[in-house]
């Protein structure tokens, strides 16, 4: 069986090495290139910390996207990049794996247009730790019986984005769940902005950043007399990788994008 060949954007990255790291152990995904910031030309076992793999890196995209042999684009790089790479790789023929988050609603109605025009499988997901996506699905069936609610997400002082792409994507499948809700005190009042966080339909969302985290999330909700917490907590970045192979395999049988590793799971 041939093996799905992958371009790994951000290679260099907390999230890109794990993931070099997980195709190299794997007997179904290899290594096509690299896409990096730097290193033009270099392979990616010249560069300090990275596995052993002749894989070359590349750092125009659309270079890389047009020379290299690919199945598809595993993109762990930031919002920006992340969503040029995206629509590049569809506009090349190339299935997107993306765990990049902060991406806007209108890129992603874009993005979902772009793949059902070429009719190319995509997979976009906040969080590839299959506990995290457990958290998610188990805090929407929670809010039919508690609509009250609120979300606080606990990440690394590294992260660019705020709130997180799970915390927006927990506040949507409970929108979506929900009925028509308002709630905390109709006449509330920040004494100091931003107290009471985001607000994401009446929900609030509360972003942690700090040093010896790494990605974490509490989903809180409020009863009469009781209180339910649904909690997940990633403490190393494999617990991401088994959710980037699944989307990377999963990827090749779709031609349309999905949002969110659920539509993948059982
Ligand atoms: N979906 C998930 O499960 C999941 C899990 C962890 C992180 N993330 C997301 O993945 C992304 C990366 O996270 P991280 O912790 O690895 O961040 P990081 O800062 O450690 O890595 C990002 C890498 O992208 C590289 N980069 C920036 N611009 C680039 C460009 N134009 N071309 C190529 N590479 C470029 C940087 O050099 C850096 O090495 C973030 O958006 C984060 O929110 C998602
Ligand atoms: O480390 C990060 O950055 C993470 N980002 C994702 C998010 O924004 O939800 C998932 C977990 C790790």
């Amino acid at each position: 069986m041939n093996k799905i060949s992958c371009i790994v954007a951000g290679p260099r990255g907390k999230m890109g090495s794990e993931a070099l790291r997980m195709i190299e152990k794997d007997d179904t995904l290899e290594l096509a290139a690299c896409i990096d910031r730097k290193h033009e030309g270099e392979r990616v076992q010249d560069i300090d910390g990275l596995p052993s793999m002749g894989a070359i890196i590349y750092t125009d995209a659309e270079i890389c996207m047009q020379e290299v042999e690919a199945d598809v684009l595993i993109d762990l790089t930031t919002p920006e990049y992340g969503y040029k790479h995206t629509k590049l790789a569809l506009e090349n023929g190339i299935r997107p794996v993306v765990g990049t988050t902060g991406f806007s609603d209108d890129q992603l109605s874009e993005l979902r247009q772009l793949a059902e025009t070429k009719q190319l499988g995509a997979v976009i997901a906040p969080n590839f730790a299959v506990g995290a996506v457990l958290m998610m699905q188990f805090s929407k069936w929670a809010s039919k019986h508690f609509p009250d609610v609120e979300i606080i997400e606990k990440h690394h002082d590294q992260k660019l984005d705020a709130p997180s792409g799970t915390a927006a994507k927990t506040a949507q499948l409970i929108q979506e769940e929900r009925e028509e809700h308002k709630q905390g005190h109709e006449n509330e009042k920040e004494t100091i902005e931003g107290a009471r966080g985001a607000n994401y339909d009446g929900m609030r969302i509360h972003s942690v950043r700090l040093p010896g985290l790494v990605a974490h999330q509490e989903v809180i909700f409020g009863g009469l007399g009781q209180t339910l917490t649904i909690k997940h907590d990633s403490y190393h970045r494999e617990s991401f990788m088994s959710g980037v192979k699944l989307a990377a395999t999963e990827v090749m049988n779709l031609d349309v994008l999905v949002y969110g590793l659920e539509h993948l799971l059982d």
